[in-house]
């Protein structure tokens, strides 16, 4: 393998650093302290002096051979704000004191904080601008600019530079060997992570788990002396956790790099963690790990290690059954020689609570977008034959060696803007893709879940009816399989005020206010609740800027968007990622039925007609369950192309 010359002066510059470390002013103790915050208050830059600190009373030292886990359970992102402490995107006050500062280590040696931390974060999304960008590109033809493989991300030097047509295509003076100590590395990171299969796809082909083991890759090639990972094991199958963590576990012992874990409140703590630095609201408990978890079990009842058992729901005793509202036969999707769908069945009927499972790369998010319509192939499954001469029907009859249809429709028959609203999802790449414009308030960002717009619409911005819902009323089915009024045409008044309604309901079954009992352990109170005059809570929340709010609390809001509209089919694609422990105990919840609703129409939850498909490799994360819900509860497994229901 062969770097370019600018790969090479990025190693210089490394290897002149680190031979500055005899300028170091530190002693033994300094070399013995990774991090060291005596006593200080955390605030953003630019707030006055009276300001409320985002950490009071932050005392935090980390020793050299210590493993530490930064454990966040409050709603406001606290844990990624403690991070980006140590990253220097808040203001110390007081600044640890040279000559260690708040690196010792480092500082002691003579390297460059700047250089030498970094982070890799699942909470956050990839920058994407204000716009919506297209995140159902990777399903089709990949651009050009798309190309870029596994391989050429991890080593963008290996990439032949652009030449002119009268240079020698060949010249390979511009590169160089990688050496074979960096290869050494790089094949036993890849093999250990399991990438091995994947280097030569493009980058954007990659499914979510083997996107987030790729990022880790990326940042330990890299070389930092210490890497702040938050959330590693989101998103990554059963298999693959226990590997990624022996392999953190290795890297962390021999400091190449250091490894600082954050984890959510409600994920198991790695055996070789032995310290913990637990985050709740101003306040940062750190210490040993048996006396951290002690303090927080006499607290305020934060670790749990896992979920707690969900209450009864309430879902099987009220929901049956129905029409089939997706059904799939002998799906194929193949790119190149490689198979993902081969000959999957399945149907999803109304009522039905589907967990959907296989390991990563097993095609969940490929089968999840055929069904939304996103993915080109969802145009090319069906395929009419005719019948053979012992059909019992006419010579005309036709029927279907394999199709997908779409509340009984071929997708082709079904306008995509129809589509998004009969299917509401929350996902990983909605959740990245979704545009951040400082105008649009929480409120907006609800409202669009109606029609499955991704801007505001309508005076009330509730949406302008454009989508409306697919019905499988036969009545209905006349006009079209559409019900549902439009602005400006009669029934538009009534249609508007239920969304009204409803954005009221969700925001106060699923936000702060329902946050904030659940926290002190009360029961939603029900009779508290008036759309007319919301709590100030909820309504300060509602006119809250979108982009302005923690991520946690973004993805919350685009759950509620998902639930807004009562879609006849709900998609929640890990969706519990990045939400802390009150957040997602509120949700599940409320999915369950356990929200009192005061309005006839809705019921709380999701209702007996709709289906709800969860994507999610936890299974504590899944609100219902086989003994209780049984009947309506089913688990869909895809693996090796196939798919089946598991008894
Ligand atoms: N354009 C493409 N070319 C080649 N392979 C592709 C392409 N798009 C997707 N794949 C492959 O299809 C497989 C299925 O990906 P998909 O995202 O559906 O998996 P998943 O089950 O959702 O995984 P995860 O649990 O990690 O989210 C992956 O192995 C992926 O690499």
């Amino acid at each position: 393998m062969q770097i370019s010359k600018a790969m090479n002066r990025w190693y210089s510059g490394r290897t002149f650093r680190r031979f500055n470390t005899g300028v170091g002013h530190g002693n033994l103790d300094s070399q013995e302290t990774i991090i060291n915050i005596p006593n200080a208050s955390v605030y953003r830059f630019g707030d006055g002096k009276y300001a409320q600190p985002l950490f009071q009373d932050l005392t935090w030292t980390v020793k050299e051979g210590e493993s530490w886990a930064v454990i966040g359970s409050g709603g406001g992102g606290e844990k990624t704000v403690l991070f980006n402490t140590l990253l220097g995107r808040y203001r110390i006050a007081p600044h640890p004191p040279p000559p260690g500062g708040l690196f010792p280590f480092l500082s002691c040696a003579g390297l460059d904080p700047y250089s030498e931390v970094s982070t890799v974060s699942f909470g956050h999304r990839q920058p994407a601008g204000g716009a919506f960008y297209d995140y159902s590109a990777r399903y089709g033809a990949v651009h050009e600019e798309d190309r870029l493989t596994l391989r050429q991300h991890m080593f963008p030097q290996t990439i032949p530079p652009l030449r002119m047509p009268y240079e020698d295509p060949n010249d390979t003076r511009e590169l160089v060997t990688i050496s074979d100590e960096e290869l050494t590395v790089f094949d036993d990171l890849v093999a250990q992570m399991g990438l091995g299969q994947f280097l030569d796809l493009p980058l954007i082909a990659l499914s979510n788990g083997q996107t987030r083991r790729a990022r880790i890759l990326k940042a330990v090639l890299k070389r930092p002396q210490l890497l702040l990972l938050d959330e590693p094991l989101t998103g990554l199958d059963i298999k693959a956790r226990p590997l990624l963590l022996r392999t953190l576990h290795n890297l962390h012992a021999k400091k190449v790099p250091r490894i600082i874990l954050g984890l959510r409140a409600h994920d198991a703590l790695p055996d070789w963690i032995d310290h913990v630095a637990y985050v709740r609201g101003p306040t940062v408990i750190t210490g040993d790990r048996d006396s951290v978890l002690r303090k927080i079990e006499h607290g305020s009842g934060g670790w749990h290690g896992q979920s707690k058992k969900p209450e009864v729901s309430k879902t099987s005793s009220k929901t049956q059954i129905g029409e089939v509202l997706i059904d799939l036969k002998n799906i194929k999707v193949q790119y190149g020689d490689r198979k993902v769908l081969d000959q999957l069945s399945w149907q999803i009927r109304q009522g039905e609570r589907w967990h959907l499972v296989g390991e990563n790369g097993s095609g969940k998010t490929t089968l999840l977008s055929l069904i939304t319509g996103d993915h080109p192939q969802s145009y090319t499954q069906t395929r009419y034959h005719t019948s053979d001469s012992n059909s019992s029907n006419s010579s005309n009859t036709r029927e279907t060696s394999s199709h997908l249809q779409l509340f009984s429709q071929p997708r082709s028959r079904l306008p995509t803007t129809l589509l998004r609203s009969a299917i509401a999802i929350m996902s990983p790449e909605l959740f990245d893709a979704f545009p951040r414009r400082s105008s649009m308030t929480v409120w907006d960002v609800i409202g669009t879940g109606f029609d499955g717009d991704f801007v505001p619409k309508g005076k009330r911005s509730v949406g302008s009816g454009l989508g409306m819902k697919v019905t499988s009323d036969p009545d209905l089915m006349r006009r079209g399989g559409y019900e549902g009024a439009m602005e400006g045409q009669d029934g538009w008044g009534k249609e508007e005020n239920w969304r009204i309604g409803r954005v009221w309901e969700v925001l106060h079954a699923l936000g702060p206010e329902a946050w904030k009992q659940a926290d002190t352990g009360m029961q939603l109170d029900s009779s508290s609740f008036s759309q007319s005059s919301p709590s100030d809570l909820t309504l300060d929340f509602s006119k809250m800027s979108f982009p302005s709010l923690p991520l946690p609390q973004q993805r919350v809001v685009l759950l509620m968007r998902a639930l807004v509209g009562q879609a006849p089919l709900i998609f929640l694609d890990e969706v519990w990622s990045g939400m802390d422990e009150t957040m997602v105990r509120v949700a599940r919840e409320y999915l369950r039925g356990n929200f009192p609703s005061t309005s006839k129409s809705s019921g709380g939850g999701v209702g007996p007609n709709q289906a709800v498909v969860v994507i999610t490799h936890w299974e504590e994360e899944v609100p219902w369950n086989r003994d209780e819900d049984s009947g309506v509860f089913k688990r869909f497994r895809l693996g090796g192309g196939k798919g089946w229901v598991e008894e």
